[in-house]
């Protein structure tokens, strides 16, 4: 098949973030901000020409899903409006292949910052883990902004946001007894969410930092409830 012409990009940044997920929060100065449960989130305190561009990372553990399933519902456009709480519209702008989309997203205001609005590319792969045989593959999602141009940037209300994101999902099984089938209760996953957000035009670093507090631990506790409750009463899907 013919490869886009974002593909080098694509790839490049999807094997770098899956690097960065993967890195245990041990090492580099991370700083736990909020925990819920099993969810973990940490950041990193850093500015960009005076803009707050605090680096997220976020651990969680969910039963009753399986990576493949997780990272399905957050890359795929039709279960977003379900789970993105902020999200004000979306459009696809760009359909590369089946495993890899251009987004349009516009955000609810979040008083006193401006309106903003997102374009990224999504990617969703499947990734061998060399590392541990035993465990299940790995799934990735990986948004990076990017440019169209039919949608420049800061040309409407909204001030465009620059983000880098992943999503990386390990499934582990519990092995059932012998000759039953493998259900629900037997499987877990874990994982990791990366962002760096660049917001765009100047906002407040107290404001950013009050938002991404607020907002983050919400965000990944509203998505994973979704998964659990969108795949419940469906086979499990590896
Ligand atoms: O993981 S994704 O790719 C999922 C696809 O939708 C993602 C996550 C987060 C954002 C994002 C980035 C920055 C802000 C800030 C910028 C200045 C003021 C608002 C906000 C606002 C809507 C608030 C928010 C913050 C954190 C999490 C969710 N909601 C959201 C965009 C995309």
């Amino acid at each position: 098949a013919i490869k886009h012409r974002l593909w080098p990009e694509i790839d490049r940044i999807t094997l770098e973030q899956l690097h960065y997920a993967r890195l245990e929060v041990g090492t580099g100065s991370w700083q736990l901000f909020a925990e819920d449960g099993d969810m973990r989130m940490y950041r990193r305190e850093e500015e960009a020409d005076g803009l707050v561009v605090d680096p997220l990372k976020a651990c969680h553990v969910v039963k009753g899903v399986t990576g493949h399933e997780v990272c399905k519902i957050f890359f795929s456009p039709e279960y977003r409006s379900g789970w993105e709480a902020t999200l004000e519209d979306m459009t696809v702008v760009e359909n590369i292949s089946n495993d890899t989309l251009v987004f349009l997203q516009t955000h609810k205001r979040i008083w006193p910052a401006s309106q903003r609005d997102a374009l990224f590319w999504s990617h969703i792969r499947k990734v061998p883990d060399e590392q541990d045989v035993e465990a299940q593959d790995l799934w990735i999602v990986c948004n990076q902004s990017t440019e169209h141009p039919e949608y420049p940037a800061n040309t409407g209300k909204c001030v465009r946001i620059y983000l880098t994101v992943c999503l990386v999902c390990q499934t582990l099984v519990n092995p059932p007894k012998e000759n039953e089938e493998i259900n629900r209760e037997d499987i877990t996953c874990k994982i990791t969410y990366c962002s760096v957000v660049n917001p765009g035009g100047w906002a407040p670093a107290a404001v950013l930092r009050a938002v991404y507090k607020r907002e983050y631990p919400k965000f990944l506790k509203r998505f994973t409830n979704f998964c659990i409750d969108q795949c419940k009463d469906k086979p499990i899907e590896f």
